[in-house]
């Protein structure tokens, strides 16, 4: 190959001495040149190799946070975690974990309160697992109770406050940091959930062009959320003009660097298991004998309830009344329209003390932008076929419910026998009840219909209160925006390439326009 090579010079050189009767010789100029050419080079490689191992991120410190949902209807424990030296940034906090306690919420625990904390242990050692040894000790728990817990402070505060301190135990009891076990107000869990959506959506931090696009524009780019729980349910968005109206519905919040008037609301027993008990509870006030027909379950469906325990609950207890049974049966009827007239007595639409209001008079102001709809909104509209990209139609929503719910009983268990009965005999209720809330409640239109987005997770996170609750209490978003490098470490290295493959570009093109090699010199080609 050498050899082959050598000859080849050779034969370069005798051509090149033929040609121009001299031996060849380079120019001072063009040595120059060369050298020149080789140095810089031989720079630019330096340049990227120093800018890719010298920039290098460093290795992965991660953190690790604990949020258990403790809820009406069950307990959700979630671990979180994200990187020790981007704690401030949008975004970079994502769930790795979520155990579901078997069992009812802790709320469920009233009568035994002291098993409410073990009944958690099992997801307390799963979270164990997922969490390397060393860090245990520094990670924080938190357990925030939702509706279940704000009804039975309300219906017997002793023994809520027992439940509360078996869980607390519990948590103590456990290898990670405690940091608190508490119920949270309706406030605090719609600004929550708020806060988690517009964070994992990445609504809060806007970079390059999007900031810029955004400042265009006046309203702020946030989405809305909605939250339908077993006991209760949140809305929160940002409105278009605030007015001082209803102050107890307004939050301020200054995140990274700018600030947030936000709207939000909690109905305590509107959630959709409060919700049912509450229509039952009007529905028997009109029943003369023990048996009630309700258009809001299957044909063929039925279910004994005891009428004793039923009004000690505060979201029916306004409706108590002597009954001559104890049993109640419920048979079902399977009729949609009926049953969304049954479910509108709930929504008191006649007093409203304020400019406008969603019902029971309370304050709502004109809904604006898009929502995220999750929990058992999301859970009864995805059991429907009703979450897919393409949104349905208010129309086309309301048929698929209306259809679902003529369905006879045996048919639906025998296609769904894998559903919990418990869940599966009332998604027709759920659907009606969820078309209810937003179209007679919020009064959502067919227009505003295609804003709501049902979701169930962002990424790899659900989307819930609990996550805007540990960002909150781990002081994880900042009020200013941090300072940041203007480039990401990928397009630093990128900008570093294309500089040095410029700069060698314009040296190589100076050479071959000095030097002027043979084959581009006129006449030669
Ligand atoms: N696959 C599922 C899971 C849950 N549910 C129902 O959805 C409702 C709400 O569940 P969730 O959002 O978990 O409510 P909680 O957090 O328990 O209640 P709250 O927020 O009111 O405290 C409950 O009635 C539950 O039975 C459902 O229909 N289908
Ligand atoms: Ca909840």
């Amino acid at each position: 190959m050498r050899k082959k090579q050598k000859t080849a010079w050779k034969e370069i050189l005798k051509w090149e001495k033929e040609v121009t009767g001299t031996k060849p010789k380079m120019s001072t100029t063009r040595k120059i040149l060369l050298i020149l050419g080789f140095l810089s080079t031989l720079a630019a490689i330096a340049l990227i190799t120093v800018a890719v191992t010298q920039n290098q991120p460093l290795p992965k410190n991660i953190k690790y946070g604990i949020v258990l949902d403790a809820g009406s209807s069950h307990t959700n424990l979630y671990v979180y975690e994200w990187p020790a030296e981007k704690e401030n940034d949008t975004g970079v906090v994502q769930q790795v974990e979520v155990c579901k306690v078997e069992g009812p919420g802790i709320s469920g625990y009233s009568q035994t309160t002291e098993k409410a904390g073990p009944s958690l242990v099992q997801c307390l050692r799963q979270a164990e697992g997922v969490i390397p040894l060393k860090q245990h000790q520094e990670t924080p728990v938190y357990l925030g109770a939702t509706a279940g817990m704000r009804l039975l402070r309300l219906e017997n505060k002793d023994a809520a406050e027992k439940v509360l301190s078996s869980v607390e135990k519990t948590l103590r009891s456990a290898p990670f940091n405690f940091q608190g076990a508490r119920i949270i107000s309706g406030q605090e869990e719609g600004a929550y959930g708020w806060i988690t959506i517009n964070y994992l959506l990445g609504n809060f931090k806007q970079s390059g062009w999007k900031k810029f696009l955004h400042s265009l524009k006046s309203v702020s780019e946030t989405s809305g959320a909605l939250d339908l729980g077993g006991a209760s349910t949140q809305i929160t968005f940002v409105p278009d003009e605030i007015s001082s109206e209803s102050p107890q519905n307004l939050l301020y919040f200054r995140l990274y660097g700018k600030d947030y008037r936000v709207y939000t609301h909690s109905f305590l027993c509107y959630g959709k298991d409060q919700a049912l008990q509450q229509k039952l509870a009007r529905d028997l006030q009109s029943t003369e004998n023990s048996s009630l027909f309700d258009p809001c379950f299957h044909q063929g469906y039925q279910r004994t309830i005891s009428v004793s325990n039923f009004f000690k609950n505060p979201c029916t207890s306004v409706e108590k009344k002597q009954f001559p049974f104890s049993q109640l049966h419920i048979e079902g009827e399977g009729n949609y329209e009926k049953c969304r007239r049954n479910i509108q007595n709930l929504f008191n639409k006649t007093d409203c003390p304020y400019s406008s209001c969603s019902f029971n008079g309370i304050y709502l102001p004109p809904l604006q932008g898009d929502f995220g709809a999750f929990s058992a909104f999301y859970f009864v509209m995805n059991f429907l076929n009703l979450t897919s990209d393409d949104p349905f139609t208010l129309d086309e929503v309301a048929s698929a419910i209306k259809k679902f719910c003529a369905r006879p009983w045996h048919e639906v268990k025998l296609q769904y026998h894998q559903i919990k009965e418990k869940y599966l005999s009332e998604y027709c209720f759920s659907g009606a009840y969820i078309l209810s809330l937003l179209e007679n409640g919020y009064e959502f239109t067919t227009e505003n219909w295609k804003r709501i987005h049902f979701l169930g997770k962002i990424g790899s996170s659900d989307a819930g209160w609990t996550l805007g609750y540990m960002l909150n209490l781990t002081n994880m978003i900042p009020a200013e925006e941090p300072p940041a490098p203007p480039l990401s470490y990928g397009s630093y290295v990128g900008l570093m390439v294309l500089c040095s493959l410029v700069l060698v570009s314009v040296i190589l093109l100076a050479w071959l326009l000095f030097h002027k090699p043979k084959c581009l010199q006129k006449g030669v080609v």
